[in-house]
């Protein structure tokens, strides 16, 4: 067997390796960007052009669509909110005329309060309703882009704001619109890779996981939802600017769809695909002119092709690292006495306890008026019967579930039902009896997730790359690094989650749980689909978490591991408490070798 270790210094290099690779694809395209007016004619500035406004839009949309997994289809609107928000002020027939550079950031601030506006559905409606709402409101922006005629112009339309020297020619506004191409793709990226990049994609592939590791979902979207609307309407004024004259159809659903089917083909999750995608779905009708009427049925069978020969889009064909092959002889060799060099050890002395604790799923009593203490630094396991409750009593302690009875209290403080993110910040940590790990993400980045609250940066300085939000990003790739370290994973780091074993994802879940530092550790069942030496060195790694003062709570169907390593037991049947004390007790209790255990 291949054991998974490498030194710390390796993978600490390993972390940081890989920015050269990752922004040579991007200056490549810029460089090819900035040659083209040598090699090219005005039709080719234009098209240029069309594909940096287009750009702008979709390097928002993208955080959206391909990151937080809201189908926005209606984009479109926020274009021409921000076309007309630009004209208006600039044309001077409401307010005083405005230069153009003053009216772009007003329409980014319009465009980001009705990008807020829009998406606020996204909170509640998911999918297909979503998307419904995005198109319901392009409908309407175009209809009163159409009504208001003393400020819009109505049907006859508008003129464009117009750029001053030298910006005033095709190749001159080619490179202006490059620049803000530029600079929208680094503030996508900079979100991307930030940790709130991370934690979009956490609550978009698993939203339990996010909010059991403290992540925000209303906040973070919100903060997508302002930045996708400012560069929707940025891109707006550059394009009212390109057209000249703007009128309500020059905002088609074709544009809608173009935006949206350039982040499908170029891939979830990816800067560097949506950009090639907008890139190619724009000259597209150009090298195909007589198809040009045909352009949405043109772009419906490239995606029709693309989702049916790769999946992953773009963005999967170019991901030439997670094409090598893994070696298949993995074995798993934690190293939990690196523990002490990575987790702060738990300032600890409070037990959480629960008193009376009542959950029903209908006629069902999942837990009926359950008592339970867990003391710091100490394994507390939790066993019984199929469906006797116990996964449920993880559920309501990490908040997952709300208890409609009883109390739950860690040391004097009550922690309310409900509000899994809270215990989070409490420093109650858990892993799933279902591994939910972010399989596109890289195995560091899931990790990385798990220390989401631990940055100190906002959400502008993550955008701007501010110097404290590179700090948190090399503070939690080191701590990532070093947990990966401690759970004998450290190897696969850059590896997608979605290529590991079964086993591998239980050990990932752990390390995510303690980039919290947690007080409590709830486990669920981790060494279902283990093997022998696997299940020896887990009970080690348990052990030496609890040794650093963090309570275990441990759910699981393996009586030995139970019995090696708890130092009280609680045994749950239908709910209630059949037996409770130390694996001396438990394992001759008359009732729970004849309800549970077996002869
Ligand atoms: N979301 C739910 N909706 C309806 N019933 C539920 C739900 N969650 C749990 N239950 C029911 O509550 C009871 C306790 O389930 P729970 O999953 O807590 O048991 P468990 O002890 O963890 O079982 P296992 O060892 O099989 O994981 C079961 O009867 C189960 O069917």
């Amino acid at each position: 067997m291949t054991a998974v270790t490498t030194s710390p210094a390796r993978s600490e290099v390993s972390a940081s390796r890989s920015l050269l690779p990752q922004l040579a694809p991007f200056i490549g395209v810029f460089a090819v960007a900035m040659l083209l007016p040598f090699v090219s004619n005005d039709y080719w500035a234009l098209i240029g052009t069309r594909a940096a406004i287009y750009w702008v839009l979709v390097a928002g949309l993208n955080l959206v669509v391909g990151f937080a997994g809201h189908l926005a289809i209606g984009y479109v609107a926020l274009l021409t909110l921000g076309a007309y928000t630009t004209s208006v002020l600039v044309a001077g027939n409401v307010l005083p005329a405005l230069p153009v550079f003053a009216a772009l950031p007003i329409a980014a601030c319009v465009g980001a309060a009705f990008g807020v506006i829009v998406g606020l559905p996204a909170l509640r409606l998911r999918t297909f309703y979503f998307a419904m709402s995005t198109l319901g409101f392009a409908t309407i922006v175009t209809q009163i882009a159409l009504a208001w005629q003393s400020v819009t112009g109505g049907g006859i339309g508008i003129a464009g704001p117009e750029f001053p020297e030298p910006f005033n020619t095709a190749w001159g506004y080619y490179y202006l619109c490059i620049a803000f191409a530029a600079v929208a793709t680094w503030i996508s990226a900079n979100v991307a890779h930030s940790r709130f990049g991370r934690a979009l994609i956490a609550v978009r592939d698993a939203e339990v996981a996010a909010e059991a590791t403290g992540i925000s979902k209303p906040r973070m979207l919100i903060a997508i939802f302002l930045l996708a609307g400012a560069l929707a309407a940025v891109a707006g004024g550059l394009f009212a600017s390109l057209q000249t004259y703007i009128t309500p159809d020059a905002f088609t659903f074709d544009l809608s769809v173009l935006f949206f089917i350039a982040i499908l083909i170029g891939g979830r999750g990816s800067i560097l695909g949506p950009m090639l995608g907008t890139i190619i779905l724009t000259i597209l009708p150009e090298i195909a002119a007589p198809l040009a009427a045909w352009s949405t049925f043109l772009y419906a069978i490239l995606l029709l092709v693309i989702v049916l020969a790769m999946p992953g889009g773009i963005a999967a064909l170019l991901d030439f690292r997670n094409r090598r092959p893994l070696a298949s002889n993995r074995a798993i060799v934690p190293r939990p006495a690196a523990l002490g060099d990575i987790m702060r050890k738990s300032a600890g002395g409070r037990p959480l306890s629960l008193r009376g604790i009542a959950l029903s799923f209908g006629n069902v009593r999942a837990i009926d008026g359950l008592d339970l203490d867990v003391a710091p630094g100490r394994i507390h396991g939790l066993i019984g019967p199929n469906g006797s409750g116990k996964t449920t009593t993880l559920n309501v302690i990490s908040g997952y579930y709300a208890a409609k009875g009883g109390t739950m209290k860690l040391g004097d403080d009550v922690l309310p039902p409900g509000m899994p993110a809270l215990r989070a910040r409490k420093g109650i940590a858990r892993t799933f009896q279902t591994p939910r790990v972010i399989g596109e993400a890289s195995v560091l980045q899931n990790v990385m997730i798990g220390g989401t609250i631990e940055g100190q940066a906002t959400f502008v300085e993550a955008m701007l790359s501010l110097p404290r939000n590179r700090r948190d990003e090399r503070m939690l790739a080191a701590k990532a690094q070093g947990m990966l370290g401690v759970v004998g994973l450290e190897a696969l780091a850059d590896i997608r989650a979605d290529r590991l074993q079964h086993s591998e994802l239980r050990f990932i879940e752990i390390a995510r749980a303690l980039m919290l530092d947690p007080d409590f550790l709830l486990l669920d069942e981790p060494a279902a689909g283990l093997s022998g030496d696997e299940i020896e060195r887990l009970a080690g790694l348990i052990k030496a978490i609890s040794a650093r003062g963090t309570g275990v709570l441990l759910v699981e169907h393996h009586a030995d591991l139970i019995f090696a390593i708890c130092d009280e037991i609680t045994v749950l049947n239908l709910g209630r408490i059949l037996a409770a004390g130390t694996a001396a007790e438990i394992r001759t209790h008359k009732e729970v070798v004849s309800a549970y255990l077996g002869a």
